[in-house]
């Protein structure tokens, strides 16, 4: 059995901790039998391979008694990017869990385990249902809403250094003054309205007029700044932060993708650039 995870890029601007959409970078889990310990095979750095792993210990909060496994795991998404990594290991290991004990466990079901997991719904949504999903949580319990998918690429910018999500966290500030905070509000609104109403002329301005991070987090990725202004010169719709950083995320047509992957090239900057798309299919068995 292989299950599959998409990556996610979460905030999209003024989202921040509740839009994400699933790209076509993937984990993949395959479970290669019963084992006397845990077991997890991978090439991903200095993950743990025991039952420390995200994968496992996640699996094991869903099903406790779940004997343990020898897995191999293979995966695209570059860990500590703002690509998702951690959800792709707890979405994996919510399915895990799921197949082997026959859960039959709604999606719905799926994004609330994995939502108290993360945090926020932001990565782990799309990555359970595919495309681009806003989300939240209220008296604790979380709730996911599919939104229209809007028919463009990505070039996503992937910086050679690492970001893990609670260091580009620390960088926020602890509270917004009331005036920052409504403003903040009404273009999280507003993008959310125009992404429904599919209106991208103002979704795209707006996705580029965060005030919750970008501002508290660009000095972390001075790329940002540099790839937005690049972008604008070469035909794409509008550039973000993806997730914590450092992956800079731009939204931009099929046809103009070559010549701004070779102007970002071309900058000097030394980072690699990957086309992606959206997934709409979100975890699934392959
Ligand atoms: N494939 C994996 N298997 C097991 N654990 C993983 C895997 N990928 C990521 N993790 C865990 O997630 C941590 C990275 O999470 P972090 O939130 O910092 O980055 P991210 O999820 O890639 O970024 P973002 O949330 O901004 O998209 C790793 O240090 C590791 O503990
Ligand atoms: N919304 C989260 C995504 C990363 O987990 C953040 O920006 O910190």
């Amino acid at each position: 059995m292989i299950i599959q995870v998409p990556a996610s890029s979460a905030n999209l601007g003024p989202g921040f901790d509740s839009i994400g959409i699933a790209v076509s970078l993937y984990l993949k889990l395959e479970v290669l039998g019963p084992s006397d310990n845990w077991q997890v095979d991978h090439q991903l750095g200095k993950l743990p391979h025991d039952e420390t792993n995200m994968i496992v210990t996640t699996a094991l909060s869903v099903a406790p008694d779940l004997p343990p496994q020898h897995l191999q795991v293979v995966s695209e998404i570059p860990v500590a990017h703002g690509l998702g990594s951690s959800s792709s290991a707890i979405v994996a290991g919510i399915e895990l869990a799921n197949q082997l004990k026959d859960l039959n466990l709604s999606k719905e079901e799926k994004v609330e385990i994995a939502s108290q997991i993360e945090g926020h719904p932001d990565n782990v949504a799309p990555a359970i249902l595919g495309g681009l999903v806003v989300g939240t949580h209220i008296n604790g319990h979380f709730s996911a809403v599919e939104a229209p998918l809007f028919p463009y690429a990505f070039a996503a910018y992937i910086p050679p250094y690492n970001l893990k999500t609670a260091d580009a966290r620390a960088a926020l500030p602890y509270q917004l003054e009331y005036s920052q905070a409504v403003h903040a509000s009404a273009v999280a609104n507003t993008f959310v309205a125009s992404l429904f109403a599919k209106n991208y002329d103002v979704a795209f301005k707006l996705m580029e007029a965060d005030r919750f991070h970008e501002p508290y987090r660009k000095e972390l990725v001075p790329e940002l700044d540099q790839i937005r202004e690049l972008g604008k010169k070469h035909g794409a719709l509008a550039t973000y932060l993806s997730g914590a950083g450092p992956t800079v995320m731009t939204v931009i047509d099929n046809d103009d993708y070559g010549l701004f992957e070779q102007a970002v090239h071309a900058a000097g900057l030394k980072g690699k650039v990957v086309r992606l798309h959206p997934d709409v299919e979100g975890v699934k068995l392959i």
